[in-house]
């Protein structure tokens, strides 16, 4: 048994609703299928998830909503009618449902926003549904609820819970394809609860866990995976394989075509996920694999993502001074900060994080508090970094790795902010400033990909 998650764009519009039926079609074993909501159809347009997002921020301020309705009803009828599906019909439903959401939870903002942002995937598999059934299949929706999703009820970041995967597994009885909406579950208390954004790739790897499915496909819009990210590198190296651990780093740093949170159950499961194109179903696609041969490719990619700080302090004798570490990360926990990396010397110790959590006036209070607090000599934060993750299985096991990284980027004149190789021994990372990020992503796949060889294996 094969489950297939269909990403935001391979169910953007009637068209792709078309491929996905055609693929569908293909391979009985396609049994269980999960849809995200609309995506986009070209560069310049809108997710459907980013019009509903927009729509529960009006119905909490209380500004104008009906236009926002409007423009979402617009995308599904038009996917309707050009699929010859009854649309209006489908569509009055919707917007009933669309409308009797944001009544119901206008004064439970964190609710309400999960609730209209899971609407998209909701009202998605069910229109799948009907256009299955339409050309012949035995298909039905299903929902979250019904499925066995439950999760925590953390609003925007639900987790699942363990008692779903035994539920799930009564999925493998019914008959024919099931549709199944990605993005959300319920919560406990009945809540609708999201993953966070980009998860119905969580979704499909919970279902496929707990259905115990041979595969987990994931179909998007490009061939495979690549090891460097198709925007910054034209046309790179094509990954037939990589290991759930590779692909965890690389999801978490940058790779964005697979959510990072979505490797988890699979792994755990022991299912192989099949990353394949809904536009190029024939090409083989990329398989996330527990082990792979990595004697010729000690590398598997190379991850960029930009937003992040450093908090840079200095002390001397730091050394000696027992607790020192704990006591500035309990500064940062005090304030609900998450971090990322710490790297350190004998006086001095940075903390790497995200810098959009240090809005709201938390970025002067944690320097004064590590000022006042630990007395430090300096603190001060350099913002506008950009962190590289080079990751691969065979690094460890390969001499030169770093020095080849920090000559490739000497020679492109970019300035290294940091390395942190840390305890992880698949991966390496690199800071540099956001406005060179490329071009050292650039410079690093060069020697990294097309240089002959890649250092000597021990
Ligand atoms: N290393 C990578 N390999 C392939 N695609 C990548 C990589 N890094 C980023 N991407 C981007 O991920 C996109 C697919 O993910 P996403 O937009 O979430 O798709 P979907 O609509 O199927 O959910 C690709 O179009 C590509 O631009
Ligand atoms: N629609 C949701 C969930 C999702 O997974 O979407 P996509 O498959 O388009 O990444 C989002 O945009 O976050």
């Amino acid at each position: 048994m094969k489950v297939a998650k269909f990403g935001g764009s391979s169910v953007a519009s009637a068209t792709q609703f078309r491929k996905v039926a055609d693929i569908v079609s293909s391979d009985v074993e396609r049994r269980i299928i999960v849809v995200s909501a609309p995506g986009k159809r070209f560069k310049e347009d809108i997710k459907i998830t980013d019009i509903l997002i927009q729509l529960a921020q009006a119905v909490m301020e209380g500004t104008a909503c009906d236009e926002i309705v409007q423009a979402v009803v617009k995308r599904y009828a038009e996917i309707a009618k050009e699929l010859e599906l009854p649309a209006d019909e489908f569509t009055a439903e919707l917007e009933k449902d669309l409308r009797w959401k944001m009544n119901e939870y206008r004064h439970d903002p964190c609710h309400l926003m999960d609730a209209i942002k899971a609407s998209g995937e909701d009202h998605n598999a069910r229109l799948m549904a009907l256009y299955l059934q339409e050309i012949g299949l035995e298909a039905s929706y299903v929902n979250p609820r019904e499925a066995g999703i439950i999760v925590t009820d953390e609003p925007g970041n639900a987790q699942i819970l363990p008692e779903s995967y035994e539920k799930l597994y009564h999925l493998r009885k019914r008959r024919g394809v099931l549709v199944i909406p990605g993005f959300f579950g319920y919560s406990l208390e009945g809540n609708i609860v999201t993953f966070p954004r980009g998860g119905s790739d969580i979704t499909g790897s919970i279902v496929a866990a707990g259905v115990k499915a041979d595969v987990y496909e994931n179909f998007t819009d490009v061939d495979s995976i690549y090891c460097v990210n198709p925007s910054i590198v034209e046309n790179p190296r094509q990954l037939k394989e990589i290991t759930y651990r590779e692909m965890r780093e690389l999801s978490y740093s940058g790779f964005s075509v697979f959510h990072d949170e979505a490797l988890e159950p699979v792994y755990k499961a022991g299912i192989p996920v099949c990353v394949k194109n809904t536009n190029n179903p024939a090409a083989p696609g990329t398989w996330i694999v527990a082990k792979r041969n990595h004697h010729d490719e000690p590398i598997a990619g190379i991850a960029s993502d930009t937003g992040f700080c450093s908090i840079n302090i200095s002390k001397y004798l730091m050394n000696r001074e027992i607790g020192f570490g704990r006591r500035l990360l309990q500064i940062l926990e005090d304030e609900g900060i998450s971090y990322e990396h710490t790297p350190s010397g004998i006086d001095n110790m940075s903390v790497i994080l995200r810098e959009n959590q240090l809005e709201g006036g938390k970025e002067q209070r944690i320097l004064d508090r590590i000022q006042t607090e630990l007395e430090v000599d300096e603190v001060h934060i350099e913002h506008g970094l950009a962190l590289i993750m080079v990751v691969g299985e065979g690094m460890e096991r390969t001499v030169g790795m770093a020095a080849k990284a920090t000559a490739a980027l000497a020679k492109a004149n970019i300035n290294l902010e940091m390395i942190n190789q840390g305890s992880s021994e698949v991966s390496m990372m690199f800071g540099v400033k956001e406005e060179v990020v490329a071009d050292a992503v650039r410079a690093l796949y060069e020697v990294y990909f097309q240089e002959a060889s890649v250092g000597n294996e021990v």
